[in-house]
């Protein structure tokens, strides 16, 4: 195949700035990105570097001198020809339409399904490349979507493109791009639902689907989920330096070509990564955190909750727990406006270990007497405490399953206790009950509640605690600036 004559030049691979050559190849000179050449290679790798089995190294023998195990094109060339050669005699060859009907996404869907080893742990690490298919049949998740699109690409189908949620994959084809279909599974024990469309049902109010805004990737944007995807871990502990050295510079590439821009779990990883190790010349992690949340909020109408939980972590390693506080009342203003459904597992997870782990954690330092500037003294904080469960409550009303149980209620009761009287007698509570309602319900509301919650809004009973406070301290837990996930 041509493609890999005008590649000899670069090969054998031997470090990391001729993989990032390569990928900028891939990016810049090419009618379209090949994301199955780009996938094995990230691959073959990865799993050099984190893997123990001979097998993966025999791949590629190791030298001393270099950062990456010698990769040689015919390994590329060969796992390359095997995927092509899966897909095509699978679906029939002659492409009849230039647009890709839901049988033939089905088709290619079927084609990896039925390819994969019968039972294997899904949630193994190193799963998610064309590499762990081809040399081991297992996918995870994430993977399966992404073969499905490598495959309907080596079949000539170009429309077909990955759609991305915050926990879930699958594809948008056809000629406008509107349509949808599953072609992977979910979470554990759910029956998979591929070839159908995207969230009709009451699945559409689920977290899982974003309402409807998931991330519409590009070929440009599918290369850079392969490369978000490249997971460094050797073991529980510890990463493989070249890996995750490969990850960063690969993510400053697609960084820098803009390939970013409409993809926040991309720019916090990279932000994660920054943190650990920052490039010299480079914005700060911190200034990558606040441009996933305004990536999220420019295109996607604020409807992800990653971006605001990537923040507060880095808020929380840093011990900066006030601005902490803040990210982690934005991201449950953005998961109020949500139905939890059993779907939602990953973010209730999230919200559960803020809540009853990180707050705790941050409480009993705080509490500990040797914090002089103690958030246990800011009303702030304990607006955005309050404002931070309040999100979760509002998540579980008009859900069909419960959110909060007794386990959360020991550590709230803990951690509201910590804050002074004092401080907790200065917060100002508004209600606002018509916005949440209406946004709940996407604009639409039943006069009779409407008219109920009219009244209620138009008292705008302002609940104080105890006297009316006068204090410039007194502050009120909607701050215009925040008001529905907006960044302090
Ligand atoms: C703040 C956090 C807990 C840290 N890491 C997080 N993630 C790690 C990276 N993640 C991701 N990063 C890039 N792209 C994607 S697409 C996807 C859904 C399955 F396809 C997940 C995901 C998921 C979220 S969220």
């Amino acid at each position: 195949m041509a493609r890999f004559r005008d590649l000899e030049s670069l090969f054998p691979i031997t470090n990391i700035s001729t993989v990032v050559h390569l990928f900028r190849n891939e990016l810049e000179n090419t009618p379209e990105p090949d994301i199955a050449l780009l996938s094995i290679v990230a691959g073959v790798i990865e799993n050099s570097l984190t893997s123990r089995s001979s097998s993966a190294l025999q791949m590629c023998e190791p030298v001393e001198q270099n950062s990456l195990p010698i990769l040689q094109l015919e390994t590329v060339e060969t796992l390359y020809h095997k995927f092509h050669g899966i897909i095509k005699s699978a679906v029939d060859s002659n492409k009849s339409k230039s647009f890709a009907t839901r049988e033939l996404v089905k088709k290619v869907s079927d084609v990896i399904w039925n390819s994969l080893t019968r039972s294997y742990y899904k949630d193994r690490a190193h799963l998610q490349s064309l590499y762990s298919y081809l040399t081991g049949s297992k996918l995870d998740c994430f993977g399966v979507a992404f073969a499905v699109v490598a495959g309907c690409q080596s079949l000539g189908y170009n429309d077909v493109h990955l759609a991305l949620s915050e926990d879930h994959a699958w594809v948008v084809f056809g000629e406008n791009g509107t349509e949808t279909a599953e072609v992977t599974w979910h979470g554990k024990g759910n029956e998979d639902k591929r070839g159908q469309e995207i969230g009709k049902g009451i699945s559409a109010r689920s977290w899982l689907y974003v309402n409807n805004k998931p991330v519409v990737c590009t070929r440009h944007m599918e290369v850079a989920a392969l490369v978000s995807a490249i997971n460094p871990s050797l073991n529980s502990t510890h990463d493989a330096f070249e890996v995750s050295l490969l990850q960063q510079e690969l993510l400053w590439l697609l960084y820098d070509l803009g390939h970013l821009k409409k993809y926040p779990m991309a720019i916090g990883n990279l932000g994660d990564l920054e943190e650990i190790s920052s490039k010299v010349g480079r914005v700060p992690c911190k200034t990558l955190f606040e441009e996933a949340i305004a990536s999220a909020r420019t295109y996607y109408n604020n409807q992800h909750v990653y971006p605001y939980t990537y923040q507060g972590g880095y808020f929380y390693r840093n011990k900066l727990y006030q601005e902490a506080f803040e990210s982690w009342a934005n991201a449950s203003d953005v998961i109020r406006l949500y139905n939890y459904s059993r779907d939602d597992e990953e973010i209730y997870k999230e919200f559960l270990e803020i809540a009853n782990e990180l707050i705790p954690h941050i409480m009993k330092v705080e509490s500990s007497g040797f914090s002089a500037n103690t958030i246990l003294k800011k009303p702030e904080c304990f607006a955005n405490l309050l404002r931070f469960y309040d999100g979760i409550c509002k998540w579980e009303e008009g859900s069909a399953t419960p959110v909060l149980h007794i386990g959360w209620a020991k550590p709230l009761v803990n951690t509201i206790s910590k804050f002074d009287s004092d401080v907790r007698a200065q917060l100002n509570i508004v209600c606002d009950k018509l916005e949440d309602k209406l946004l709940k319900n996407g604009g639409e509301c039943d006069t009779a509640s409407s008219e109920k919650i009219e009244t209620d809004t138009t008292e705008a009973k302002e609940i104080r605690n105890g006297k009316p406070s006068t204090s410039k301290e007194e502050i009120d837990t909607r701050t215009t600036s925040n008001k529905r996930g907006g960044t302090s």
